[in-house]
């Protein structure tokens, strides 16, 4: 049977300095390591599910990090191990760099959530040539990947709606993660808030409403077991390995920003 793992990174520098991250290359922190170290811990007791047979993560560090921290623990450093910027957290545009509790002053707590949770919330865009923008030459990188999947990346963002990220999620999906998974293996996703949100959405068919409810704790893992056939899930929610853990820690994710 295939399995899907998916979670975010650990916490990141900027997590824990409550700064909206996006396209920004940071590192995590040492939370968010020892967050990746314990993540490695629950996957190795899930005995039925087995070790990763192949990972993809995105073009940004923080995932990057966190993938081979787990990939070591597991002693699965050799697996391949596929980077792609479909995978990387919404670009939050002019947001970037910006405290999350001063922009809540500014715009109110209307926008504020509307921007970060609303399926079609979308940040001020950043500036054309906007430091964040330095990150083109790896998302050139891709080029050569996306043309072998038939894909095309288009302009690079400039700050993103959820919605924008399930447009540019879904085909890489398809593409390159649902073959292995037809292929009965197990599938490691290391990646960021808002692509394991537009994932458990088309996943698991979440209204437009109800996915502005859905918050992601950073570093626990989500096992999704589906139908060999089907590729769907088998059951009809998602399950933390930390079922506990990440109630308290989505929670704490929703309230960023209102609490300093
Ligand atoms: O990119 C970021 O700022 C965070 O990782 C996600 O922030 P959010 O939970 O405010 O969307």
């Amino acid at each position: 049977m295939p399995h899907l793992i998916v979670l975010r990174h650990g916490e990141s520098e900027w997590n824990k300095t409550n700064k909206f991250c996006g396209w920004v290359d940071v590192s995590l922190s040492e939370n968010g390591k020892k967050q990746a170290e314990r993540s490695a811990e629950l996957l190795l007791k899930q005995k039925e599910v087995g070790k990763p047979d192949i990972c993809f993560t995105s073009r940004l560090t923080r995932a990057n990090q966190t993938a081979e921290i787990i990939l070591d623990r597991m002693h699965r450093l050799f697996i391949d191990t596929d980077k792609t910027w479909r995978l990387n957290e919404r670009h939050y545009g002019a947001f970037q760099g910006r405290d999350k509790t001063e922009v809540l002053a500014e715009v109110g707590k209307e926008k504020y959530m509307f921007v970060r949770r609303a399926y079609t919330g979308c940040p001020p865009l950043c500036d054309p040539d906007a430091e964040c923008r330095s990150l083109d030459d790896r998302y050139n990188l891709d080029a050569e990947d996306e043309k072998k999947l038939g894909l095309s990346g288009g302009e690079m963002p400039r700050g993103e709606s959820l919605e924008m990220v399930v447009g540019r999620l879904v085909p890489y999906y398809k593409a390159a993660i649902e073959p292995e998974l037809a292929k009965g293996r197990t599938v490691l996703v290391v990646t960021h808030g808002s692509v394991v949100r537009a994932l458990l959405k088309v996943l698991y068919s979440i209204s437009d409403d109800d996915i502005s409810e859905v918050n992601i704790p950073n570093g626990i893992p989500i096992k999704i077991d589906l139908d060999a056939e089907t590729l769907k899930p088998r059951k009809d929610k998602w399950e933390y390995l930390d079922p506990e853990r990440a109630k308290v820690e989505a929670e704490k994710v929703r309230l960023q920003g209102f609490k300093k």
